[in-house]
């Protein structure tokens, strides 16, 4: 496969999908101002490397609440998958467990949850346990969330990624031109199915996993949060967290870590680039949590930056969906490929032996004068 970067994956897949589902997946909420911006932000800002540091080649490896991962990427949650190949989180799921990533599953998946998880079991090298989270739309039914909870735990997810920018769904005007709005007949939430409770909003009773079902309550609050802390020990993940004083709120209600994302531009448009944010929620949590960071990841150094203001690790959307439309399975390996190689060539060039390596000094403005 001689993709050469994430770029020309992201063209192999518009050329095979249906122009309604890819619009789905590359748009962004209104006039899209944030999706531009998220990786716009990365290429306004320079890397210095440090020379004749004799780090010899480096060690890509992380941990993140426990989870080892072969690098600071991981793949964050994207619905629907089944709409960008037959295969769909299952094979998404083994390219991630293959080549020691963790994988965040989305609530809204079009494979249950146990299946994933078994595929990424049958896929980890040398029957390792593969890293699994869970990402949660609290749903304002307790009892309905706290069944989801449970089949999540029961599958062997290590994590609770509970996205919290999405108190309405954001304005999708693709999606609106396209009257796209639920997924096509024989796709389903297959996580949403016969739970029990009043659970997601009553379309009669009959069938269940429709998109339209799913609530996204502006009603959710950080009571939802000590609840879920109670009904379960998963560490929790705020997923969508951009104000400082909301990431002071989250260590002071016990948050295990928070991933600084704008849902990709999808949710609120004029939300600003999620790396421009990182420095202020770096500075508010003083390292007393883990961050992560999504949003416009698409080359190693982007991964480099994210290192050097504060993040752990990073997490990719949209690349990974990209993968999966152009080739299934071996898609999205390529895509962890390509950042694999990229990160391992960026850390070399910068003089560092690991991601733990990188620092504020590799960093500066691309515009200049420079001090
Ligand atoms: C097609 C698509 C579906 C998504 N579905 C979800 C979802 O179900 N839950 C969620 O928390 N975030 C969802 N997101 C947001 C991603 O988790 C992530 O924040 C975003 O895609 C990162 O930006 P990137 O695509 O530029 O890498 C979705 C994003 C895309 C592109
Ligand atoms: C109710 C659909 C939400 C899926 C999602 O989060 C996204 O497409 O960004």
């Amino acid at each position: 496969m001689d993709y050469a970067n994430v770029r020309s994956l992201e063209e192999a897949a518009r050329a095979v999908l249906d122009p309604v589902h890819y619009d789905y997946f590359a748009g962004g909420a209104q006039d899209e101002i944030t999706v531009a911006a998220n990786e716009a932000a990365f290429a306004r800002i320079g890397l210095v490397p440090r020379i004749l540091r004799g780090a010899a080649r480096p060690r890509l490896g992380t941990t993140v609440l426990g989870a080892e991962m072969s690098m600071p990427v991981m793949l964050s949650p994207t619905a629907f998958h089944k709409l960008a190949h037959p295969e769909a989180e299952r094979a998404t799921a083994r390219a991630a467990a293959a080549a020691g990533v963790t994988m965040i599953s989305a609530m809204l998946s079009t494979v249950a949850i146990e299946d994933i998880a078994a595929e990424a079991r049958k896929a980890a090298p040398g029957g390792a346990e593969p890293s699994l989270w869970f990402q949660l739309y609290v749903q304002p039914d307790l009892g309905f969330t706290e069944a989801i909870v449970r089949r999540a735990e029961a599958a062997g997810c290590r994590a609770l990624v509970v996205t919290v920018d999405s108190p309405a769904l954001g304005r999708h005007e693709r999606n609106d031109r396209n009257d796209f709005h639920d997924l096509p007949p024989g796709m389903r939430c297959e996580n949403l199915r016969e739970l029990p409770g009043e659970g997601l909003r009553d379309l009669g009773g009959r069938d269940s996993g429709h998109v339209r079902q799913v609530v996204l309550s502006p009603e959710i609050s950080w009571d939802h949060i000590a609840w879920l802390r109670q009904i379960s020990d998963l560490p929790i993940v705020l997923k969508g967290v951009l104000h400082p004083r909301d990431a002071r709120l989250a260590v002071e209600n016990g948050v295990d870590a928070l991933l600084v994302s704008n849902h990709g531009g999808r949710q609120l448009d004029t939300t600003p680039a999620t790396i421009d944010r990182l420095p202020i929620i770096a500075e508010a949590v003083q390292g007393q949590v883990p961050l992560l960071l999504d949003g416009g990841v698409r080359r190693g150094t982007d991964v480099i930056k994210a290192l050097a203001l504060g993040a752990t690790a990073t997490a990719i959307g949209r690349p990974a969906v990209w993968g999966l439309a152009a080739a299934g399975e071996a898609g999205v390996a390529r895509v962890l490929d390509l950042l694999r190689n990229e990160l391992d060539n960026a850390l070399t060039l910068c003089g560092c032996a690991s991601p733990q390596d990188v620092t504020a000094e590799l960093l500066t403005t691309m515009e200049g004068p420079h001090q």
